[in-house]
């Protein structure tokens, strides 16, 4: 199927193009009426999650109410742990907390290796059933967590500020931290190869929780698992987005990938300099810019867009949309982006 705007995979490749590309992280959901009236039908987000006719309909509804560049698959990053058999759940207004936590050698044996075509179908048939509505009409985005987030999700088992539980594997037990993510890096290959196949134009690898780690910690035990992601997807462009790892830029413009996501704390000429000119950047408004004026917007994205230069760049926040915006604020910034980036 030949799309009929592929600006962000060009503007992936480095290729030319007519106008700067631009679409939201978490832009399915949260910040939409239409997603909210959908998601209140249901029993809660896993279900919506795990049926692929639902999981379709909120991917595309930023596409046809915010008309964005590309739509990205509405679903986790915790699919994957619970794949491998730590179940989760949603809390209302709390977040996600696993009931059962990876603690000792014995827990990390239990976890599987998941096969994606197996307990990962629903994303998949997701994917598929996207792929037909959106009949070409823009990419569609796949992705999973890094193996380092996912890790700090199984061993905190809820959000935290501070991830100890987490960190301290790492001094404590560094051999089990690194048997886990061996077995969180092989599920997550073969569930991005298997998106590819189900038809994703492009993978992004989340490391949210990227920041939190000092630098020779990062390197060791999460660098190195994304660079073998990296290197196993071969078939689309990868982009790779590490929350508040600015101590890595340099050695990020060295990954077997095309674009790097920045967050709003990087600054963009330093972001270039150590990423060097082979790499797209995406990003980086700061989310919170979108709460000020019409005006205020359209200045903020237009200081952006001069920093990055009209090349190797696609549009976006510096993370996911605050679920509080205003969708009218959200199309305000989309179209500043499309409008002064003209070429
Ligand atoms: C850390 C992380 C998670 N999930 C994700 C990340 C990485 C990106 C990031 O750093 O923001 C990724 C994610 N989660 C969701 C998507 C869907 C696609 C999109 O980007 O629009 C994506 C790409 C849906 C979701 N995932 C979640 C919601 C809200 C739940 C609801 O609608 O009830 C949505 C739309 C729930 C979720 N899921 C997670 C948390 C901490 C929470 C609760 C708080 C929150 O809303 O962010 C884990």
């Amino acid at each position: 199927m030949q799309l009929k705007n592929d600006l962000l995979l060009r503007a992936a490749l480095g290729q030319p193009t007519e106008r700067t590309p631009v679409w939201l992280m978490r832009q399915a959901g949260r910040i939409l009426p239409e997603y909210r009236a959908v998601r209140s039908r249901l029993s809660g987000f896993k279900e919506l999650v795990e049926t692929p006719e639902l999981a379709a309909e909120v991917t595309i509804q930023p596409v046809d109410l915010l008309d964005v560049d590309a739509a990205i698959i509405f679903s986790d990053i915790l699919v994957v742990p619970e794949a491998m058999g730590c179940t989760y759940e949603m809390v209302e207004s709390r977040g996600p907390i696993f009931p059962t936590t990876i603690k000792t050698a014995a827990d990390v044996e239990r976890v599987r290796v998941a096969d994606p075509h197996e307990h990962l179908g629903y994303v998949l048939d997701a994917i598929k059933v996207t792929k037909r509505e959106l009949n070409g009409r823009v990419p569609l985005i796949g992705f999973a967590g890094a193996p380092w987030t996912i890790l700090a999700y199984m061993v905190e088992g809820s959000g935290s500020k501070t991830f100890s539980k987490a960190r301290k594997m790492l001094y404590a037990e560094p051999e089990l931290a690194h048997q886990l993510l061996r077995k969180i890096t092989d599920t997550t290959i073969a569930y991005l190869k298997a998106q590819v196949e189900a038809g994703a134009d492009l993978i992004q690898v989340f490391d949210s929780w990227a920041g939190i780690l000092p630098p020779a910690h990062y390197r060791e035990f999460s660098y190195r698992y994304i660079s073998e992601i990296c290197q196993a997807i071969t078939e689309v462009p990868v982009t790779v987005f590490a929350k508040g790892a600015f101590f890595s830029l340099e050695e990020f413009g060295q990954l077997d990938c095309q674009v790097i996501g920045l967050d709003w704390n990087m600054d963009i000429k330093q972001a270039r300099a150590a990423v060097g000119p082979n790499k797209t950047l995406q990003g980086n408004l700061d989310p919170c810019a979108l709460y000020n004026s019409f005006e205020g917007i359209k200045q903020e994205t237009k200081k952006m867009l001069d920093a990055f230069g009209p090349t190797r760049h696609i549009a976006n926040l510096g993370h996911g949309v605050y679920p509080d915006t205003n969708p009218e604020k959200v199309k305000c910034f989309i179209q500043t982006v499309k409008e002064y980036s003209q070429r």
